[in-house]
């Protein structure tokens, strides 16, 4: 895989890819990261790739030119890659999505500054639009690397042996059970007893229960979507009963 990113800043791309599995990955070749500086492809004396916006209004406008040349340039030499236009307007990216864009070839993110794009830019050149959350941002560079964070975590290899993004603890649509490591009592606070157990049928049944309960306690709009057993359903009308009383 490929990750192709045109931004105004491309320095940003260079530190949190040098850390971690991420660093690893890269090194191991399982895929790539090259940031391009848009300006690059902008012309004239001052590379400008900025305008006042027509009908007046504060701020700037990034120009559809250097960023149509950049994305052709890119598109010769990778025909199939998708461009994803990183916007406040886009679709909430969600983990289905990083699923699904994992299997791509290539891809180039495009990193909004200033007030945003020129309409025409995402007319013609973008597949597709996406959002990390719903918050002012200075620029579409960190959602990016949100977004290739979240991508090649499906990457085969990338995870290592041990564990794979299908069958991370993370992954089944719910939010996570409590952990706990040593010491066993910590200011007072003792690790649940059902986790000394060394009952590994009781443990899984009860960070089930804890899952249930923190995503109806704090997401219950997750529970819409994740698919649930039988005895899920009974545990969660437990709790729901409980948490009403
Ligand atoms: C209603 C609300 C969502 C709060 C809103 C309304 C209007 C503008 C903005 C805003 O943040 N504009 C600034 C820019 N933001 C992003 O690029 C950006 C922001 C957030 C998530 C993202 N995911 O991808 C790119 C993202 C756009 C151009 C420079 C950065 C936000």
């Amino acid at each position: 895989m490929i990750f192709d990113v045109l931004t105004l800043f491309p320095e940003m791309f260079v530190s949190p890819l040098q850390e971690s599995i991420l660093a690893r990955a890269i090194k191991q070749g399982l895929f790539e990261v090259r940031a391009h500086n848009l300006r690059s492809w902008a012309e004239g004396k001052h590379l400008t790739t900025d305008d006042t916006p027509y009908g007046g209004g504060d701020g700037m406008v990034m120009k559809p030119e250097p960023i149509a040349k950049a994305i052709t340039e890119l598109k010769q030499q990778a025909p199939t890659a998708k461009v994803l236009l990183m916007t406040p307007q886009g679709v909430p990216f969600r983990q289905q999505h990083a699923r699904e864009l994992a299997h791509e070839e290539n891809l180039i993110f495009l990193c909004g500054r200033y007030e945003g794009f020129d309409e025409r830019v995402r007319q013609t050149l973008v597949d597709a639009e996406f959002s990390i959350g719903d918050f002012v941002l200075t620029g579409g560079e960190l959602p990016a690397m949100v977004m290739i964070d979240a991508i090649c975590r499906h990457l085969p290899g990338v995870l290592g042996s041990s564990s794979s993004a299908e069958t991370d603890s993370f992954v089944d649509g719910l939010l996570e059970y409590p952990q706990y490591t040593r010491p066993a009592v910590f200011n007072g606070m003792a690790v649940p007893d059902v986790l000394l157990s060394g009952d590994h049928g009781r443990i899984a049944n009860w960070r089930r229960e804890q899952q249930l309960l923190r995503t109806l306690q704090r997401r219950p709009e997750l529970l819409e979507k994740v698919l649930l057993t039988e005895q899920d359903e009974k545990v969660l009308d437990l709790l729901r009963h409980k948490l009403k009383t």
